[in-house]
């Protein structure tokens, strides 16, 4: 290796993902494994993403991390382990323009530099740690030349945040559980692309939460040890329910999808409940747009909207066509509205053509739409909207200019 100061990076980009099977419980805490299969969906990164930098030179003494701009601590067990299993799966690399020449032995001497910045709040139950925990392996997989497919990548994510290991796929995925105790057959598979059932609409409702919540690494400990519902639902009802949303993905059958997506959320949360302490998640914002959607879907007779929440209040709500998207928010922002110094632009983010369309500047809402969310008079409090939909996977960015880290001194920019 020559000892010239040269740096050599990556830069991707990576979604997160919605779980509309829920991972609740680990059987083992150190390599996260989970208690049963869970399946989710992948937000549309334009949207919703992590990008993260990666760095490596000869002139770095000592691996540092930045994320959203802040340096940040390597020290915890799950980037240790991260960076551990992707550095002993390094191979050589050779960059002949930059007469770099890398060999695999040198990747355990080698120092890294990572910055990582999330295109939405971190730490506010959007799973920040799904994209981000996926960026961080996918990009050093990248720069190390690592010769491995994304299931064998997605079981190192795992073992930064369990849900990571689903973001390494774009559409419909997959984490089998596994048998294994090494872990090895506890991958994520895309069951189906991006593409596969794209006329789905996720509108995301961001409700302010006062309280602090419980963490889903200890809220789903607490919840192994002490709920024998979890114990219930990990070994009679999940693997049934697993093998139906397979079939409802399979056959873009929203009415099945639906049911399965509310059901299983619905059970997540009464797994909380039933744990002791109990743990609460949602709260009456959540609840209200549970009653506004459960009625719409009544209305209509047939289901158009799922929803589902993960450890927090926020809802996911996935709209069976963008006619029903468009009506949808309509009728959210009839119901939760903007506070009179908000303006729209910053009050529903993300696909912006879906609020154009809803014809939001001003004006009333439609009788039918009144009619479908019922009488909604309680006032709730919803900081703001993101219009999504299902996305792809990882993606090597190619544009230097995205780099987080400067290409001469691989500091953040
Ligand atoms: N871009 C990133 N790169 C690496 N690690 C990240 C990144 N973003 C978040 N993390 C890690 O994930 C942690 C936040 O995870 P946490 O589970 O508390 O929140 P969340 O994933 O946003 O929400 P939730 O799990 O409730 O959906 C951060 O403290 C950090 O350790
Ligand atoms: C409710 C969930 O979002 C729980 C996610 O848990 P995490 O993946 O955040 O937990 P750790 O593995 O401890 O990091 C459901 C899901 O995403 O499947």
């Amino acid at each position: 290796m020559a000892e010239e100061k040269w740096v050599l990076m990556v830069t991707a980009q990576t979604p997160t993902n919605i779980a509309v099977i829920k991972y609740w419980g680990k059987r083992d805490e150190v390599r996260i494994l989970p208690i049963n299969d869970s399946i989710s969906v992948t937000l549309d990164p334009d949207h919703l993403c992590t990008l993260t930098t990666v760095a490596v030179s000869p002139s770095f003494d000592r691996d540092r991390m930045w994320l959203n701009g802040k340096e940040i601590s390597l020290s915890g067990s799950r980037y240790q382990n991260c960076l551990r299993e992707i550095r002993s799966r390094g191979d050589d690399v050779e960059d002949k323009a930059k007469g770099i020449k890398i060999a695999k032995k040198d990747w355990e001497k080698l120092h890294l530099h990572i910055a990582s910045y999330n295109n939405f709040p971190t730490a506010a139950g959007l799973a920040s740690s799904a994209a981000g925990f996926a960026c961080l392996v996918f990009s050093l997989a990248k720069l190390m030349n690592v010769n491995e497919d994304q299931s064998q990548l997605s079981a190192i994510a795992r073992q930064g945040s369990g849900s990571a290991c689903r973001s390494l796929f774009g559409g419909f995925v997959k984490w089998n559980m596994g048998v294994k105790e090494d872990g090895s057959d506890s991958v994520a598979v895309q069951l189906a692309d991006e593409k596969h059932w794209d006329d789905l609409v996720i509108i995301i409702a961001v409700v302010s939460s006062r309280e602090k919540e419980t963490s889903s690494t200890s809220g789903m400990r607490e919840s192994v040890e002490t709920s024998l519902l979890l114990k219930h639902r990990a070994e009679e009802v999940v693997p049934r329910r697993i093998s139906e949303m397979e079939e409802a993905i399979k056959n873009r059958d929203f009415t099945s999808f639906t049911k399965l997506t509310c059901t299983d959320s619905n059970q997540f949360h009464a797994v909380c409940m039933d744990t002791s302490p109990p743990i609460f998640y949602m709260n009456d914002t959540s609840h209200r747009i549970i009653s506004l959607v459960e009625k719409w879907n009544r209305s209509v007779g047939t289901p158009e909207i799922a929803y589902t929440f993960d450890a927090g209040p926020n809802a996911v709500l996935i709209a069976k066509s963008r006619k029903v998207a468009v009506e949808l928010l309509q009728g959210l922002l009839y119901c939760f509205p903007p506070k009179p110094d908000t303006d729209m632009k910053s009050y529903v983010l993300g696909d912006k053509s879906i609020v154009k369309e809803a014809g939001l500047e001003g004006g009333d809402v439609p009788q039918e739409i009144k009619d479908k969310i019922g009488n909604q008079d309680q006032k709730g409090e919803v900081s703001y909207f993101i219009c999504s939909r299902p996305g792809k996977g990882p993606v090597v960015l190619q544009d230097q200019t995205q780099a987080l880290l400067n290409p001469q001194t691989g500091l953040p920019k």
